[in-house]
């Protein structure tokens, strides 16, 4: 039961699953966004049906399962319907997220909210108790995302000024991890902000 809940956020390819790692490795309770948007939308979910509700049978594919290809384009083509799915997805990811954490059995948990910026900071989420931000330069970050998942420049590029910018990510930060040096600099800062959360969950 942990009351002392983290935020970890980050723009793409900043290193927040090299820092999720990290925290893992120290035992620390991880819950992830990412994991729980999509079971928000598994087959014979509520949230799937709502989904069918708002925009129609034509999202699903052959199987039954959310059509996600097809769904990505149409809310990055189309503002109000990313709203819409927003809506459906976002409460049942902040539910999630909290339950997850506040069951788990470390010290403190970790929620990883790669959008965290996005979606309002500490407004949408009152109960972390602190914002911890993974941020890099643009260029390497550009270098490492390039150099991951094999994309050429100028997706990169988009997929960067699609996302808040590097200051409104800082704005929400209580703490901030630099990743522009090694792996190993990285987890330094890690295991550093690992005892500061110990002792804050201790005097909680
Ligand atoms: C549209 C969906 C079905 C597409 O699924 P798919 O498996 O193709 O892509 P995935 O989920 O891996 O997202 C790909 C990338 O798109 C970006 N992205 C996804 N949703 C959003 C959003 N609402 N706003 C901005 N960027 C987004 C992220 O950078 C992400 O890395 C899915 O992204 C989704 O349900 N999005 C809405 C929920 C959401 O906001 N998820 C973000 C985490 S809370
Ligand atoms: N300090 C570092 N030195 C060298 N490579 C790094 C470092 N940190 C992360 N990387 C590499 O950069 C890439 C992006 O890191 P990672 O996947 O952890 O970022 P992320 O923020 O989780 O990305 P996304 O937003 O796409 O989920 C990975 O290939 C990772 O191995």
């Amino acid at each position: 039961m942990s009351d002392t809940i983290i935020g970890l956020t980050g723009g793409v390819a900043s290193g927040k699953s090299l820092a999720e790692s990290v925290f893992r490795d120290l035992g620390i309770f991880v819950a992830d966004a990412d994991a729980a948007a999509r079971a928000a939308l598994a087959a014979g979910s509520s949230g799937l049906a709502e989904v069918v509700a708002a925009f129609g049978a034509g999202v699903l594919a052959a199987d039954g399962t959310l059509d996600r290809a097809a769904m990505r384009r149409r809310i990055f083509a189309d503002a109000g319907a990313k709203r819409v799915l927003e809506g459906i997805v976002h409460p049942r990811v902040r539910a999630s997220l909290q339950a997850a954490c506040q069951a788990a059995d470390s010290p403190y948990a970790v929620a990883s909210i790669p959008l965290l910026a996005e979606v309002g900071g500490r407004s949408a989420y009152p109960w972390l108790r602190r914002i911890l931000v993974i941020d890099a330069a643009e260029a390497t970050r550009l270098a490492r995302l390039q150099a991951r998942d094999g994309i050429e420049a100028g997706l990169a590029r988009r997929m960067l000024e699609a996302q808040a910018s590097r200051t409104e990510r800082l704005a929400i930060a209580d703490d901030v991890i630099s990743n522009d040096g090694p792996p190993q600099a990285l987890a330094t800062q890690v295991a550093a902000l690992d005892r500061l959360y110990r002792r804050l969950a201790a005097s909680a």
